[in-house]
């Protein structure tokens, strides 16, 4: 079915940050800091992969996710959905069913043998496409996917996301510098804020947490 309901983004943000806490998706560990794909050392972490496992929240969020991608890109914007290996896949595939659209997939990297393909299912030249995703913190992931998107010679001037950091001021510029639209559900505000609200955590690791999304580039593990 093509959700066609449009909730306010605060709540569907409010909502979708619940969720993720709910599911145990938000982990924190200062001294045995996690690395994200750009390389960075962080003590924050966000396993948007667990929801999948998820069918009511996983259906809510993705309903959340096409209309607002729809309400702000426009219902007839789309030709086909492609989803960034691996945690944008199956996100990828169930926003598809949602929008009645062809389904995708990016590798990271070529495959190596075979077709030594990174687009697999068909992509057709002009396709209008939707780069779906797990999530991003600086974004440097997408730009890869949307450049293996556009050398098929398709457009690819959207991508959607469940949770966004949202602390690099860099990451938006990043992106419209390089033509494309990032749309999202929540970051990491509206799960301090609800985790707070609900008590999630003790104060200091969470006001430590504060700390760290405030200056992620100066953070450094405690001694
Ligand atoms: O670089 P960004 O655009 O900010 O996004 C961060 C990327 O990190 C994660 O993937 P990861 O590389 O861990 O691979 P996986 O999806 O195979 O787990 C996530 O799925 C994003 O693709
Ligand atoms: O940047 C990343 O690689 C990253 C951060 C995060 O919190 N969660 C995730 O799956 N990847």
């Amino acid at each position: 079915m093509i959700p066609t309901s449009h909730i306010e983004p605060a709540v569907m943000a409010r909502l979708a940050a619940r969720m993720l806490l709910d599911i145990g998706a938000v982990h924190f560990n200062a001294r045995d800091p996690f690395t994200h794909a750009s390389g960075n050392k962080a003590p924050t972490y966000v396993d948007c992969r667990k929801l999948i496992s998820y069918p009511r929240i996983r259906a809510t969020l993705m309903d959340f996710l096409v209309a607002k991608v729809m309400g702000a890109a426009g219902f007839e914007a789309f030709d086909n959905i492609a989803g960034g290996e691996t945690a944008g896949i199956p996100f990828a595939a169930l926003v598809a069913d949602r929008m009645a659209l062809p389904m995708t997939y990016v590798r990271k990297k070529p495959k190596g043998y075979g077709r030594n393909a990174r687009i697999e299912g068909v992509m057709t030249e002009g396709q209008r496409v939707l780069l779906v995703e797990d999530m991003t913190t600086d974004g440097g992931s997408k730009l890869s996917f949307v450049d293996a998107i556009r050398d098929t010679g398709a457009s690819c001037a959207h991508t959607a996301v469940i949770f966004y950091y949202d602390i690099y001021p860099e990451t938006v510029t990043r992106l419209g510098d390089h033509g494309v639209s990032l749309h999202y559900l929540c970051t990491w505000w509206d799960v301090l804020a609800e985790a707070r609200a609900r008590g999630d955590f003790d104060t200091e690791t969470l006001d430590s947490v504060e700390a760290y999304l405030r200056a992620p580039k100066s953070w450094t593990p405690p001694a």
